[in-house]
């Protein structure tokens, strides 16, 4: 633009002809085709979404909606959400309606005439007279959307996954969780040394309860999502989780498994409720509390209260201790397990603490995967209890693990990463939020996830131990008394941040290599596990997925792709013919060769410069396993005492 004297811009005479637009002066038409059919832009936007056709019931199934009318039918479902959010403490509770606040809504009371009100948002919460708009299993498209508007720091990055942040907490809390005790958890379930159970009781779980129903009820809206676990359909949960975070909808959407229409017609009545009020803290004056954090799970009512917490990981893993409770009590052994199959139907599970690898090599792309983290093992085979995987990220490459890199797309959850701020590519090795980077997604988004996430019995338990002292082969075969002890050792190093408070590997023990989510006493899963290895012939294998070379500062962690060697040996059962010797103390089973595997890293005391060194530190972590295994030393395993014995026997020896 140029400027005259006195600074003042002017723009230059255009040589162009004027070009003409009206012909005799009449007005010049638009001449690109028929205008739309809108008078309004209301109208136009109207346009612009269309409701799905009513779906047609269930063949053949008469369910409780078959045989009313779509309106009535989601009347029904709303008084059920309704009946959810209730107080139970209050005649009077919020009026529920379906939608979002921001736009038209139908009201429960006029939902036969069609009535489209426009329901007053109170902004004062007298639950008694307000509207608490319910956002009913939302796709991942609108939960997008609710999430980028609504939600600060929620992103889209540049493969489209929905990038957000947890919040203070960035990692389970196995100290503030807190479970009911009554006449009958106080017999079945495991509590005292070693639990993972605090009491807490009934009155005190009302007291929480009613301040998340209060917490949920004084907002505009809130997402609810019916959804199932477990894919064995004889043994399937429903589950109805209440939260206040699109992140959160889209996060149990992404990880239980997704209803279909026709399944949610005839959802009725939920197995299990989820009450996330994560963002509000619990009263410190509470009795039982220990920090604003409390998930409280009372069995009995078949609820779950979340408060002074959003990780998302805790909705997954409260809904794993009712499934570790609710499938024993039908003989169906619940495990803290990845699960793969072969191209010849050779089931693999991958038991192991969190950070261990369950995720990751369970994602095979040789194998079909049937699930990344929690499975049930009943008379007729393995089925997977969720419908998603939830990977840790942290140094995650497209090199090294191909498949979980290509699930991070569109509906995928990113938790606490760090992307650019103009390109939004993650940085997977930024671990400034937390080291805990969470990718979350369904399971349809590894090409060759098995669905439905069912297979037949195992042929291969493998426990995958993350050893940070670097003493333990990276691969031995188990006898089936070795797999009991170190079932029950759940010897592994917790990897930073996947708990509150762990900033870097520690050696610890945790029973069935899951100990923060079971609820009965860990033999009674040991048993279990013994009588189906034995029956199907499973064979048990120790993995260590943890350092070698020295410990946890000196060493280095085993290479992945060494690792990968190991358990493609395990699968093609060619380890099974392989020449072994055993180690001392541990009295393991080591091969002398696997291909692709360097010999030398096979028995850890010849990756170790001062052996000196070694032998202490072998010494070291035997001592712990023994002194752990105390606990469980009176307790007897199966049906008889010999296996107990054997058991025992299986330690280490020193
Ligand atoms: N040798 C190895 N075996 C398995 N995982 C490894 C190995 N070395 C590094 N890792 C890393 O450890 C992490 C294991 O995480 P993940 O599989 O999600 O554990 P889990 O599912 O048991 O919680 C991944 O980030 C993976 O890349
Ligand atoms: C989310 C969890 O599962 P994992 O770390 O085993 O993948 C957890 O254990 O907190
Ligand atoms: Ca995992
Ligand atoms: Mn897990």
């Amino acid at each position: 633009m140029a400027a005259n004297g006195n600074g003042v811009s002017t723009t230059p005479k255009s040589p162009l002809a004027r070009i003409q637009t009206q012909k005799n002066g009449g007005i010049c038409h638009d001449d690109s085709g028929k205008p739309v059919k809108a008078q309004t832009i209301d109208e136009l936007h109207s346009l612009q979404r269309k409701r799905s056709a009513p779906t047609t019931p269930l063949d053949g199934v008469q369910g409780a909606f078959a045989t009313i009318s779509e309106d009535e039918r989601q009347r029904q479902q709303l008084q059920s959400i309704s009946a959810s959010l209730a107080s139970l403490t209050r005649g009077t509770g919020p009026k529920v309606v379906r939608g979002d606040p921001a736009g038209k809504v139908q009201s429960v009371s006029h939902v036969a005439h069609h009535h489209h009100i426009e329901a007053p948002t109170i902004s004062v919460s007298d639950s008694s007279l307000k509207f608490t708009h319910v956002l009913y299993n939302l796709s991942p498209a609108e939960l997008y959307e609710q999430s980028i508007k609504y939600e600060k720091g929620s992103f889209i990055t540049s493969t489209g996954a929905l990038a957000t942040l947890s919040g203070a907490k960035t990692g389970r809390s196995p100290r503030d969780k807190r479970v009911v005790i009554d006449d009958t958890t106080q017999d079945e379930l495991w509590w005292g040394k070693g639990s993972p159970n605090i009491e807490m009781d009934e009155h005190t779980f009302m007291v929480n309860r009613e301040r998340a129903v209060d917490y949920l009820n004084s907002l505009d809206k809130v997402f609810v999502n019916d959804q199932f676990l477990n894919w064995d359909p004889q043994n399937r949960i429903k589950v109805r989780i209440v939260s206040a975070r699109a992140y959160h909808s889209l996060f149990m959407h992404n990880m239980c498994i997704r209803p279909t229409p026709e399944e949610l017609e005839n959802f009725g009545t939920p197995d299990f409720t989820i009450y996330n009020a994560g963002q509000f803290p619990c009263n410190r004056y509470t009795h039982y509390m220990t920090s604003s954090t409390s998930i409280d799970l009372n069995l009995a009512r078949r609820e779950m209260v979340i408060l002074g917490t959003q990780y998302a990981g805790e909705m997954k893993k409260g809904l794993f201790c009712v499934m570790h409770y609710l499938m024993p009590m039908r003989q169906i052994l619940s495990l803290h397990s990845g699960c793969n199959m072969g191209k010849d139907g050779d089931v693999a599970l991958f038991f192991g603490l969190s950070g261990t690898g369950k995720t990751t090599l369970s994602t095979d792309h040789n194998r079909y995967l049937i699930g990344d983290d929690e499975h049930c093992w009943s008379d007729n085979g393995v089925s997977n209890i969720e419908g998603g995987c939830y990977a840790k990220c942290i140094d995650l490459s497209r090199e090294k693990e191909p498949d979980i890199w290509n699930a991070i797309k569109f509906g995928t959850v990113l938790e606490n990463v760090v992307f650019d701020e103009h390109t939004r590519e993650v940085d997977y090795g930024d671990k400034s939020v937390t080291e805990n980077t969470r990718a979350a997604y369904p399971i349809e988004y590894i090409p060759n996830a098995k669905i439905p996430c069912v297979g037949p019995h195992p042929k291969n338990v493998i426990l995958l131990a993350c050893d940070a002292f670097g003493v333990l082969p990276p691969v031995s075969k188990l006898s089936l008394a070795q797999t009991m002890y170190h079932f029950i050792s759940g010897y592994t190093a917790l990897v930073a941040g996947t708990e509150d408070g762990i900033k870097e590997p520690t050696a610890t023990f945790s029973a069935c290599f899951g100990a923060a989510f079971i609820m009965l006493h860990p033999t009674k899963y040991a048993a279990m596990l013994a009588e189906k290895m034995q029956k199907h012939g499973a064979t048990g294998w120790l993995v260590n997925t943890g350092w070698s070379g020295g410990s946890y500062g000196s060493g280095n962690r085993i290479k992945l792709p060494y690792t990968r060697k190991i358990i493609d040996a395990i699968h093609s059962g060619s380890l099974l013919n392989a020449t072994y010797h055993k180690t001392e103390v541990f009295g393991l089973d080591i091969p002398t060769e696997i291909k692709g595997v360097p010999s030398e890293i096979l028995h850890p005391e010849n990756t170790w410069a001062d052996k000196k060194a070694y032998k202490e530190t072998l010494l070291k972590l035997a001592g712990l396993f023994k002194k752990n295994f105390e606990t469980f030393t009176n307790y007897k395993i199966g049906k008889d005492n010999k296996l107990t014995e054997e058991i025992l026997a299986a330690g280490p020896n020193f």
